[in-house]
């Protein structure tokens, strides 16, 4: 398959000539930009990619049910997440090797988030290391965590975050073991250049980088070793968003890693309701809760939105607009996602992100 996902798009290049309006049109324009095998990795799914394919198709399958009348001509996007101030609750998901899509890697993805008016979270397995993208950053940083066997090299890690600047912990909770991404091991046996892990590089040897399989006691272990927010990243059952509560995660990521770890596992979208509601019966709406996976539309940040998150992450179109234009695209990709929410909330009669309700999502025709 040669596109990250299965909808029918313009084929033939034609696309290519025009400025793209929306965040689909800069895949196959990063396509052509990429190495094939960097290409592969960053579609890929795990296994078959059913989950993969279901992110999209559950965010396709809900409706949105507009209210009218209601006089809202400029609604308000602007929120805050863990207390800091974000344009608009599109947030850039953390993903490794952003070298791999433009040679500024992170760098540039940080000043693109940043003139977009949003946060970005710097993976641990980021091109650039996270001193350097700090030092580039124009916007607030998240800092996500891999926790390997060595946890000398996660609390270093920490440390480090802390001296850049970051300001939340997200810790990655889907990845006790790689997910195998067949897609990517069918064209490459390997990375090509640009996928330094240029933070964890500098720290250790390949013996410590496989993943450790962590427990709750890990979560109050990091919470134990720096006064930063955790945010739990990779939750899909309710009983753990309860468990990561009760274990003082601030946040919680609803997340399946973008159909990269467990294929099967459910769609984002469709997991996220329930765990809102136990985080809500956990926390009295203390924590905060997140949706990564398959947002492509302004429509699809409104139904998170709506059905209880505070905010989104993007993953892979910020890497097909780093692709296509460094910092300029990464900016360009979250302003559509950005224009597109403002558009769909005007038409459905929302004034600001604050305000929105589960009623506004059905699940079929009324
Ligand atoms: C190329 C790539 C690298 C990723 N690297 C990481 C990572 O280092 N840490 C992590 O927690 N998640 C990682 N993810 C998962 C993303 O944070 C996010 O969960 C996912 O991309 C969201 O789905 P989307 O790509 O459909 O928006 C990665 C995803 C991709 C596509
Ligand atoms: C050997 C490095 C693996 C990094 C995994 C990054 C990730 O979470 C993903 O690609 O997905």
């Amino acid at each position: 398959m040669s596109r990250c996902r299965g909808a029918a798009r313009p084929r033939g290049g034609s696309i290519s000539r025009v400025e793209p309006i929306s965040v689909l049109d800069y895949e196959p324009l990063a396509r052509e930009r990429m190495h094939p095998a960097a290409w592969a990795y960053l579609c890929a799914g795990a296994e078959d990619e059913v989950t993969l394919r279901e992110n999209r198709a559950a965010f396709e399958r809900l409706r949105l049910v507009p209210r009218v009348l209601r006089g809202v001509s400029a609604p308000d996007l602007r929120t805050t997440v863990l207390g800091t101030p974000v344009e608009a609750p599109v947030l850039v998901a953390p993903m490794g090797v952003h070298g791999l899509a433009h040679p500024e890697g992170e760098c540039a993805s940080a000043r693109g988030a940043g003139e977009a008016g949003t946060l970005m979270a710097v993976s641990t397995v980021s091109s650039r290391s996270i001193e350097e993208v700090s030092a580039c950053a124009t916007g607030p940083l998240w800092f996500q965590l891999y926790v390997y066997r060595s946890r000398g090299l996660a609390e270093r890690l920490v440390r480090r975050a802390e001296r850049a600047g970051c300001r939340a912990l997200v810790l990655t909770a889907d990845s006790p073991r790689w997910g195998r991404k067949e897609r990517f091991l069918r064209v490459a046996g390997s990375l090509p250049p640009g996928a330094d892990a240029a933070s964890i590089d500098s720290e250790v040897g390949e013996e410590d980088l496989a993943p450790a399989a962590l427990t709750w006691e890990d979560v109050a272990w990091l919470r134990s070793v720096s006064s930063l927010p955790v945010v739990l990243k990779g939750v899909l059952h309710p009983e753990d968003a309860v468990l990561a509560v009760e274990h003082g995660a601030a946040g919680i990521v609803v997340s399946n890693h973008g159909g990269r770890q467990l294929d099967g596992a459910p769609a984002s979208i469709e997991a996220l309701p329930a765990v809102v509601e136990a985080v809500a019966g956990a926390s009295g709406g203390r924590a905060e809760v997140y949706l990564d996976g398959g947002v492509r539309r302004g429509t699809d940040v409104l139904k998170a939105l709506a059905l209880g998150a505070r905010a989104v992450f993007v993953g892979r179109p910020v890497l097909w607009g780093l692709a296509v234009g460094g910092a300029e695209g990464v900016r360009r990709v979250l302003g559509l996602l950005r224009g597109e929410l403002e558009h769909a909330m005007a038409l459905c009669g929302q004034a600001s992100v604050g305000g929105l309700d589960p009623e506004l999502v059905s699940r079929g025709a009324r």
